[in-house]
This record gives structure tokens, sequence and C-alpha cells, in this order.
């Protein structure tokens, strides 16, 4: 299942619009059913507008109505040996997630460029974060 879930990532990748940074990224998250949905990243003209893999992965699954079905997250990036970790705004985001699901979710990091990977939690990657019961939800 990691493998495939890996492919995914590794598959989605190459479907990223990424003209500007040439960073091609790839997402695939592991539903409690055993699919998995995918996403690549959206730049555009006005770079600020860019959206991360992750975040195009976890919108697809929001709008499924299955935010609270993601166990794992495999992501991959860049054509480099260092495993390409979710930046600070996607950590944010796999936290309703991991909120919504009472999971804590599993990250695997890949390298575009080599077999180099990385697990982490995101408890570990996102620590004391701001979620819904700060708003008194959930
Ligand atoms: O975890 C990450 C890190 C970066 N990017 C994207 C944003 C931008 O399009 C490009 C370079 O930062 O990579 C992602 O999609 N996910
Ligand atoms: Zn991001």
């Amino acid at each position: 299942m990691t493998e495939a879930l890996f492919q995914a990532a590794r598959d989605a990748a190459t479907r990223a619009y990424a003209p500007y940074s040439r960073f091609h990224v790839g997402a695939a998250l592991l539903m409690t059913d055993g699919t998995i949905i995918t996403g690549a990243n959206v730049e555009n003209a006005s770079y600020g507008l860019s959206l991360c893999a992750e975040t195009v992965a976890l919108a697809k699954a929001a709008n499924d109505g299955r935010l609270a079905d993601v166990v794992e997250i495999a992501v991959v990036g860049g054509d480099g040996a260092e495993p390409c970790r979710p930046c600070g705004r996607c950590r944010q985001l796999i936290n309703e997630a991991a909120q919504l699901g009472k999971r804590d979710i599993l990250i695997h990091c890949l390298a575009g460029g080599s077999d180099a990977t990385e697990q982490h939690r995101l408890s570990i990657l996102l620590p004391h974060a701001f979620g819904p019961a700060d708003l008194g939800i959930g």
C-alpha cells in the first residue's frame, strides 16, 4: 500500500503546472477505505496565488466530503536528493483533516531525485497547532 501511495504521488507530480518555479510537487492521500486522492501544485503568473500539491489534494477530499478520512499523506517534490516536506500553510490544512478524523496523520516526505524518504507524524511537524477546538468546535 505504501508503494502504491508513493507511486501515486510521483504520478501526480508529472501533472504539476509549475512553469515559474519548475519545482514539480505531487501529493497523495491514503483514505480509510484504501483509495487514494492526488494533487499537484498549480502556479500562477501572480506568484503568491500558487496552490501547493497538498492543498489541491486536500481540497479534492473536502469537496468529496472525505476530509475526515485521510490516514496518510505522501509528498514528493523537485528532482533533488532532499525529501520534500509540506510548507507551513499545508501543515495547517492537514491539521484540519487530522482533527476532523481524530488521527495523527502520517506524512511521508519523498525526494524527487533519490530514494530518500522521511516519515513524520503531523504532531511533530506542527506542534501546538491551532484547530477547531480553539474555536470551541469538535
Ligand atoms: O510541500 C510543498 C512545497 C512546495 N510546493 C510548491 C509551491 C510552489 O508551486 C513550488 C515551489 O515552492 O512548490 C508544494 O506544492 N508543496
Ligand atoms: Zn504548501
